[in-house]
C-alpha cells in the first residue's frame, strides 16, 4: 500500500513541461496566503529573464522568498497553517547543495523531518532528470543519483504525487 505521512504534494516533470505552471494552479486553489520559495540563482542573463517571467506569472499576491541553500530554515520561517508554500524547485537546491559540498543525505533527512511536522501546505516542484541516457561525466550522474534518492524520500512523505509532460498532470499518489 502506497502511504503519506503529510499532506505535502510533490510535482515532477521536465524542463518545460508546464509544472511550474501545475503546482502555482494547486497554490491558487488552495485559499491559503501564497508563498513562493525559490531555490534558483540570478547567474546569467538567461536565468535573470526566466525568473522575470516567472515573477510576471505569478503577479503581486505572492510572497517570494530565495533560499539557494538553507531551504529548511526558509520553509520554518513561515510555518503557520495559514499559508502554501511553493518550492521550485529540488532539483536547483540539489545542485546548490553540490555546488557547496554539503552533505547530501544529512540535508535531505532535515528536509524529511520538516515535512512531518510542517504546519503549513507544502507544494515541491522538481525535475525528473532520471530518464535520459546515463550521463557521461561524474558530477551530472552524481546529481542524478542524488536528485532520484530526494525524490524518493520526498514522495514517500507527500500526500499527493504528480508526474507533468506536455502540460498534462499524471497523478502518482493521492
Ligand atoms: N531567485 C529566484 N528564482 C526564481 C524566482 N522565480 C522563479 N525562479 C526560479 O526559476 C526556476 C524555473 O525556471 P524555468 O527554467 O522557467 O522553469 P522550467 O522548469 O524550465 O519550466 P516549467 O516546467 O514550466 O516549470 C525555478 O526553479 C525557480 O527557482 C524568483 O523570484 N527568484
Amino acid at each position: 500500500m502506497i502511504s503519506s505521512e503529510t499532506g505535502s504534494v510533490l510535482v515532477l516533470g521536465g524542463a518545460r513541461s508546464g509544472k511550474s505552471t501545475f503546482a502555482e494552479a494547486l497554490v491558487t486553489a488552495s485559499g491559503l496566503a501564497m508563498h513562493y520559495v525559490a531555490t534558483g540563482r540570478a547567474w546569467d542573463g538567461e536565468m535573470t529573464s526566466r525568473i522575470a517571467e516567472h515573477r510576471d506569472r505569478r503577479g503581486g499576491e505572492w510572497q517570494t522568498l530565495e533560499e539557494p541553500l538553507a531551504l529548511v530554515d526558509g520553509l520554518k520561517s513561515i510555518d503557520t497553517p495559514d499559508r502554501v508554500i511553493l518550492v521550485d524547485c529540488l532539483t536547483l537546491w540539489v545542485t546548490n547543495l553540490m555546488m557547496e559540498e554539503r552533505d547530501m543525505a544529512a540535508e535531505f533527512a532535515q528536509l524529511a523531518g520538516h515535512m512531518l511536522t510542517a504546519r503549513a501546505k507544502l507544494i515541491f516542484v522538481s525535475n525528473e532528470v532520471g530518464l535520459g541516457i546515463v550521463p557521461d561525466n561524474r558530477m551530472a550522474r552524481d546529481f542524478r543519483d542524488h536528485a532520484g534518492r530526494l525524490h524518493q524520500i520526498v514522495a514517500a512523505k507527500a500526500a499527493e504525487v504528480y508526474f507533468i509532460a506536455a502540460g498534462l498532470p499524471l497523478k502518482m499518489k493521492g
